[in-house]
């Protein structure tokens, strides 16, 4: 019987790439985002390729709707293992320019969402009657604060917390909660980062990443498939022992 995984944010990026990941690790993976037509497309490339997936249309910061979604999943993939909680935004915020609208916004989104996300993956691991995984998306900016990225860093400590939290909380019902911390990974995230930064400092396009890589250990950004390798790990038996860790990808973007 397949173990079934659902990836939030899974249209695009980091997702995507997690999904395509644990759909090769032999994961029946329900692809969830709030873009339709990506997570169409992402299911019909699992698909493509003998793997078995869904698509679920879905607003992670909707409480109701995650709880549903997970419950679909659940009932159409006959089974629920393991729920990654990866969606996520990040606008730049300066400081002073920080509104209460973009606190909403980015706080529904990382830290509600992830919330709703482990409530629903325990609804569903108690009606299958196991524990499971819980993998959150945290981020080199939820160990070190990010300047322009307040509100962003802010949530993914808050991320981090919920990590640590749900891990002692869960622990009895044979649930693990961790979660994956990457530094700049190529995605359109990144590219938008990498633009509002660029353009507040009056320099062109490419500055946002010149500034934040001097910090990256390896040399090089990362590819969101490097991020879905440590993310099968978490999603795979070899992590069962290992629970309320935020790991950190490349450790540089905090240590150097
Ligand atoms: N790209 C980077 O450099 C880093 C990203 N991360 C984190 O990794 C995760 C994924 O990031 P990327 O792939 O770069 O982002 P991305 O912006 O490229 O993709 C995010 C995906 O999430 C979906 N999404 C956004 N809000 C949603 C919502 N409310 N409900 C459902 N789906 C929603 C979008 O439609 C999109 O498909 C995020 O949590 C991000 O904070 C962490 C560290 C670095
Ligand atoms: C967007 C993000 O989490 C970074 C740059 O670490």
């Amino acid at each position: 019987m397949k173990k079934v995984a659902l990836v939030t944010g899974a249209g695009q990026g980091i997702g995507k790439a997690i999904a395509l990941r644990l759909a090769r690790d032999g994961f029946a993976v329900a692809v969830a985002d709030y873009n339709s037509e990506t997570a169409n497309a992402v299911a019909q490339e699992i698909k493509g390729y003998g793997g078995e997936a869904m698509a679920v249309t879905v607003d992670v910061s909707d409480r109701e709707r995650v709880l549903a979604a997970v419950e679909e999943v659940r009932r159409e993939l006959k089974g629920f293992d393991v729920i990654v909680n990866n969606a996520g935004i990040a606008p730049s915020t300066p400081i002073e320019s920080i509104t209460p609208e973009v606190v909403d916004k980015v706080y529904n989104i990382n830290v509600k969402g992830v919330i709703w996300g482990i409530q629903a993956a325990v609804k569903a691991f108690k009606v299958e009657g196991h524990g499971g995984k819980i993998i959150n998306a945290c981020s080199q900016a939820g160990h070190v604060g990010n300047p322009e990225l307040a509100v962003y860093s802010s949530s993914k400590f808050a991320v981090r917390g919920l990590t640590q939290t749900a891990a002692r909380e869960l622990a009895s019902l044979g649930i693990t909660v961790n979660s994956y911390c990457p530094g700049i990974v190529k995605t359109p995230m990144w590219s938008e980062i990498d633009r509002q930064i660029s353009e507040a400092a009056g320099k062109p396009l490419g500055y946002g990443t010149e500034e934040f890589a001097k910090r990256i250990t390896l040399g090089r950004l990362s590819e969101p498939e490097d991020v879905a390798a440590c993310v099968s790990y978490l999603a795979g038996p070899d992590s069962d022992y290992m629970t309320g860790q935020s790991l950190l990808i490349d450790g540089g973007m905090v240590f150097n």
